[in-house]
């Protein structure tokens, strides 16, 4: 339904996207998320059609609406737009937001599709009430309903979510995600917000330093970033120094080692030489508390977030701290030691970086 194929866009001399390729299957939705100023938005209004691309190509259902040499207005595009601050018109009824949209259908018409998708998104009994009268989350609705009222190919929603209170924002995220999937739309999303984006998405684009550093589900993203950057900016991540060992007569494995055990490398994880020196990837949940392990970690830090505690700890006879997600009956003070077991499903580790002692 989208493919985005090696787009550079730039600001006059000041290159934002560089090489960027996403696509999307019909009915899946999708997320642009990256730092700051990373070009999130820059992307969706190229999309959109509101910037010129410099190279590459936009396409969506299979026709190409973008290209150095090519340029379809937005109104041609066939997409619905979704703002961060929802953009409504406060003097103008659920209705008459929703209808505004519908210039090209004849007025008695107008009114029925309106109605319609107010419908669609659950607010039948609100269409005559104003904007201001209702919540954050009704509001975000009435939103979705003037986007999708037209029937666009595609929806685009920048930050739809980030003018709502904290706690609203995941619980929105989550009911606007199941009505695009029940009315079966393809969406793309822009936030910076990570959980909104793993609450939303099918896949994930993260952006930054110009580029798409990669776009996978959110579980792979999670559990196989395929750089560094990722890794450290999915999640919360921690790293220790191994070594791969010399490969064992008769086995083709290829192992790395530890002071938290020894793991075999899969997959292009494997393509490692003998001696190599390696940071291993330890995610918070791969530390787990056991009591009866030999091996003791001292608390260094610890955040107490209702059901778990997020513990820093230290490793006997190492710089390195690790984190550890344990459930909060767990609770230790700072300065106290614990014992840790490595509960890693596939190990994903990068050339060493940190230092040795
Ligand atoms: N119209 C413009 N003219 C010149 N530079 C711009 C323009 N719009 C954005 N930029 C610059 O392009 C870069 C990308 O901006 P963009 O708004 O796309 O980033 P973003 O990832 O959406 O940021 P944020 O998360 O802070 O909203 C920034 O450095 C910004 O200053």
């Amino acid at each position: 339904m989208l493919s985005i194929d090696n787009l550079n866009l730039a600001y006059g001399d000041t290159q934002v996207l560089n090489d960027v390729c996403i696509a999307l299957g019909s009915g899946e939705i999708g997320c642009i998320l990256g730092p700051s100023g990373c070009g999130k938005t820059t992307l969706l209004q190229a999309i959109a059609g509101f910037h010129q691309v410099q190279a590459g190509k936009i396409f969506i259902k299979d026709a190409c609406v973008a290209s150095e040499n090519l340029h379809l207005s937005p109104d041609k595009r066939g997409i619905g737009l979704v703002f961060q601050d929802f953009a409504l018109f406060p003097h103008m009824s659920v209705l008459d937001n929703v209808s505004y949209g519908l210039h090209h259908l004849p007025k008695s018409e107008r009114k029925l599709v309106a109605l319609e998708n107010i419908e669609r998104v659950g607010l039948g009994e609100y269409a005559d009430k104003f904007p201001g009268s209702l919540s954050g989350g009704q509001q975000q609705r009435v939103a979705i309903a003037r986007a999708i009222a037209p029937n666009p190919q595609l929806m685009l929603l920048d930050e739809p979510f980030s003018s709502l209170d904290p706690e609203l924002r995941e619980k929105v995220a989550v009911e606007v995600r199941e009505l695009i999937k029940r009315l079966g739309i393809t969406a793309l999303l822009v936030t910076h917000d990570q959980q909104e984006a793993f609450a939303f998405a099918d896949k994930i684009a993260i952006l930054a330093e110009h580029k798409c550093q990669q776009w996978d589900t959110p579980y792979q993203l999670y559990h196989e970033p395929s750089s560094r950057f990722v890794a450290n900016f999915i999640g919360e991540s921690t790293f220790i120094s191994g070594e791969v060992m010399p490969q064992e007569a008769g086995s083709a494995s290829v192992y790395v080692n530890t002071q938290l055990g020894r793991f075999a490398l899969s997959g292009p994880q494997a393509d490692k030489n003998e001696g190599d020196k390696l940071d291993v990837l330890v995610r918070p949940d791969d530390i787990v508390h056991e009591d009866s392990s030999p091996l003791k970690a001292t608390v260094v830090d610890r955040r107490f977030r209702g059901a778990h505690i997020m513990y820093r700890l230290q490793l006997p006879n190492f710089s390195e701290h690790v984190l550890c997600l344990a459930p909060s009956h767990h609770d230790h003070s700072i300065g106290e030691s614990f014992g840790i077991r490595m509960s890693i499903d596939h190990v994903i580790c990068f050339p060493a970086t940190i230092s040795r002692n």
